[in-house]
């Protein structure tokens, strides 16, 4: 799914109107409707509401809404901050509309003071500001926010929390912490951001009828990770197929006592559809591996508890993964570096690999073209330098990914790839449950396993991070956040692989 700027949105918005063609206060209309319905199915039980309308047409839908509440039998309450200023058209259209049945609901305020008691109960609709913000939120309308953040009640962000800019960071502004946020037709850039998960909560994207014509016309170098694309990626078994079709990997992990690095990156990699997989570990890893792996075969090194040397036929192996749990000691850096001189298909650089490379900036350019670089932020500060905020973070990823002529994944809750061409994609599968250890590992064995299978690296970073993700919410849903762990995700990948595979049919 393609992301737009709030400017394209407006776009999308008036070619809407004119194409379909619809008037803006029934586009509206149907943007709060969408909201309604969600609202009723999402709390059916919820009678009380607290709506707080600016005078944009963020405000403009929550005074729909207030209606369309109202006459689902709900009870509804409006405030509307009052700043001197005549209020868009369609807000101005729907506020006589809420006048003109429920007078009694509406209500204007000036000043702290007559700031509401809003009843615990009542779930409360933050509708002050949507996509029109262009500065900072102060005075009456930062006391608003800061008002809201202090109750304990439910707040439900309109298209955005008010005071998040679509597209850029707001370095700290005042913003409403919603505990979820509609947004129309699509994402934002800015609700994908880790910086604003406070801001955010989860986000609900409401589909409102924009004419599909201008998003297939439209570019935009950044989409979100969806079933549509994964569709599209995911090359189905052939029916004739031997284990030569599906690549030779080579996973390169684990030293003394982190053995399970190596276990759960192998274990990922042999579930990922790969052909043939080789491990590479310190000697003392050897009956760990053949026993927990049995599916992989095994190369030691001499050392029997870290990897000392790489000078290994590198020919066999359509991909190579290295990283995990391998540890920074002197004779391992030597071997990366040996691996990094003689190798030249794409690579998965993961973990202790990435912190080897930090440590040695003039190495950078012997990194094989098409690599998946799989940092987590800090590794990636460590990587390219600091930024000071997502927006930053990902743009030096792009420029770092064009630079270097890899893919980089800045892991997170949702993960951002950079190409070398310039597009970053948003996963949105995952959950915080795979915050823990080794999930890492496995991100990384799939990914060697999915290169390895001839994917492209774009595409193979794009599935290999989908289905880490969804294996780890169906892990999630039968285990628990809390309860689930690293391998977990590895057994659910036989279930995520068929979800996939019915997405080709459905859409
Ligand atoms: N996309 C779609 O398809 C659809 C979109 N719809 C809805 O429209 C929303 C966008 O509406 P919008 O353009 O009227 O902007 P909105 O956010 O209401 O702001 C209004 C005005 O506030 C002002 N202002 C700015 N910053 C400020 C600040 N910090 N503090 C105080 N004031 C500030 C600024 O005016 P200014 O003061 O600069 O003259 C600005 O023009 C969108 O989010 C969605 O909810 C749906 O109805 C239908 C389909
Ligand atoms: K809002």
């Amino acid at each position: 799914m393609k992301l737009f700027t709030a400017q394209q949105i407006r776009d999308w918005d008036s070619y809407t109107m004119q194409e379909e063609p619809i008037a803006s206060i029934d586009l509206m209309e149907r943007a709060a409707t969408a909201c309604v319905d969600w609202l009723q199915h999402r709390f059916p039980k919820q009678e009380f509401y607290t709506i707080f309308c600016g005078k944009g047409n963020n405000g403009g839908d929550g005074l729909a809404i207030a209606r369309l509440l109202m006459a689902r039998n709900c009870s509804v309450t409006v405030y509307i901050p009052e700043s001197g200023q005549q209020g868009s058209y369609d807000f101005q259209a729907n506020l006589e509309r809420l006048n003109q049945v429920y007078p009694e609901v509406i209500q204007f305020i000036e000043t702290p003071e007559e700031l509401p008691l809003v009843a615990t109960g009542n779930i409360i609709i933050d509708a002050i500001l949507g996509t029109g913000i262009n500065r900072p939120a102060t005075g009456f309308t930062a006391a608003l926010f800061d008002y809201i953040n202090s109750l304990s009640n439910i707040v439900v962000a309109i298209d955005m929390p008010s005071g998040l800019y679509a597209d850029k960071a707001g370095d700290n502004n005042p913003v409403i912490e919603a505990d979820h946020t509609l947004s129309f037709q699509g994402y934002k850039r800015a609700l994908l951001m880790a910086d604003n998960a406070g801001a955010v909560g989860e986000v609900h994207v409401l589909p409102i009828g924009l004419d599909p014509d201008y998003y297939n016309q439209t570019n935009t170098p950044f989409e979100v990770i969806d079933a549509a694309l994964i569709a599209t990626i995911y090359k189905p078994r052939l029916r004739f197929a031997h284990k030569g079709n599906y690549g030779h990997g080579l996973v390169i992990a684990g030293s003394y006592g982190k053995n399970g690095a190596a276990v759960l990156a192998c274990r990922a990699a042999v579930r990922s559809g790969i052909g043939l997989l080789t491990c590479y570990t310190q000697d003392s890893g050897y009956i760990v591996l053949q026993t927990s792996v049995p599916e992989a075969m095994l190369i030691t090194d001499p050392d029997p508890d870290h990897i000392t040397e790489l000078q290994l036929d590198t020919t066999p192996y359509r991909a190579v993964g290295i990283g995990p749990g391998i540890g920074t000691q002197p004779a391992t850096i030597k071997a990366v570096y040996q691996l990094l001189q003689q190798y030249r298909q794409p690579m998965v650089i993961d973990a202790d690999a990435l912190n080897i490379l930090a440590k040695h900036p003039d190495w950078y350019d012997l990194i094989p073209s098409g690599s998946i670089l799989t940092p987590h932020p800090k590794e990636f500060e460590r990587l390219f330098g600091a930024t000071t905020n997502n927006f930053t973070q990902q743009q030096l990823a792009l420029e770092k990914a064009q630079l270097l002529n890899c893919i980089i994944i800045v892991k997170g809750h949702h993960s951002f790839i950079a190409t070398p061409a310039g597009k970053g994609f948003y996963n949105t599968t995952g959950n915080a449950g795979m915050a823990t250890g080794g999930s890492g590992d496995v991100l990384t064995g799939l990914l060697t396993g999915i290169l390895a299978q001839g994917y492209t690296p774009e595409d193979a970073a794009i599935f290999g991070v989908y289905l880490h993700g969804l294996a780890g919410d169906l892990a999630a849903a039968a285990n628990s956040m809390e309860a689930m762990t690293a391998g977990d995700i590895i057994e659910y990948l036989g279930q995520s692989f068929q979800q996939i595979g019915r997405y080709g049919r459905s859409i």
